[in-house]
């Protein structure tokens, strides 16, 4: 059986009241979500949250919750859905407090009810960017981080799950949003610079008011 994950009661009031723009940054492991947030902050001013980070922050914090997630960030598998929400939630309304004037969530959603639930609760998303990458790039890209990174993730047996997470959960989410208009499919495979180059053409026909 599943552990029971505590959840705290949440008021999302200031993060609903404040109704700044919010784009999810989806695609594969290694990708390049992480490398194309830290741009599009450098030049938007938006406020990154990397659901991965906020979930090794977690088990870094020694907390009980962080406890429950090591074994499955280790197996490949996906976070339970109430476990990521309530820390997306949580950092967005610091990040509020703060004056924030939008959001970039990296990694977020990883499967259909993870964004639905998201926009149900917070509110909705104004874009979806997808960094489309062939999965040889993908494994290529992750084994060159693992040489630095420190990630317990980045190993060869745990890519392989991840990759298999990502076809099964993740891609429907592609699917979902781009059903609704709201999916920009970005092919990554070629440099960092003219990569951004695309994502800053599609980001400004929206952020004109940001
Ligand atoms: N366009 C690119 N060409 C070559 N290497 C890249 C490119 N973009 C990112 N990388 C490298 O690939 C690796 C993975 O990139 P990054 O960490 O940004 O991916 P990610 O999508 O955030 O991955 P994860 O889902 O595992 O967090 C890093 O070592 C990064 O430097
Ligand atoms: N949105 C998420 N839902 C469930 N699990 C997640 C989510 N974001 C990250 N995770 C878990 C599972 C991933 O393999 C690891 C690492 O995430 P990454 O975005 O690759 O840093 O964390
Ligand atoms: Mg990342």
């Amino acid at each position: 059986m599943a552990p029971t994950v505590e959840r705290k009661k949440i008021d999302l009031a200031p993060l609903k009241a404040a109704n700044v723009p919010i784009f999810f940054i989806v695609g594969g492991p290694g990708s390049g979500k992480g490398t194309q947030c830290d741009k599009i902050v450098a030049k938007y001013g938006l406020t990154h949250l990397s659901s991965g980070d906020l979930l090794r922050d977690e088990v870094k914090s020694g907390s009980p919750r962080g406890a429950q997630l090591t074994a499955i960030m280790e197996s490949g598998a996906l976070v339970p859905l109430e476990v990521v929400l309530d820390l997306v939630k949580e950092a967005m309304l610091i990040a509020i407090e703060k004056g924030s004037k939008g959001f970039l969530i990296d990694g977020y959603p990883r499967e259909v009810a993870q964004g639905q639930q998201f926009e149900s609760e917070i509110q909705e998303a104004k874009l979806v960017l997808f960094f489309d990458v062939a999965e040889e790039t993908l494994v290529k890209r992750l084994l060159g981080r693992a040489e630095t990174s420190g990630r317990a993730d980045d190993n060869i047996d745990t890519i392989k799950k991840r990759l298999h997470t990502f076809v099964t959960s993740t891609a429907p989410v592609v699917d979902y949003y781009e059903s609704k208009g709201k999916l920009v499919r970005i092919n990554a495979e070629g440099t960092v610079d003219d990569i951004f180059g695309v994502v800053v053409a599609n980001l400004d026909k929206v952020t004109s008011k940001i």
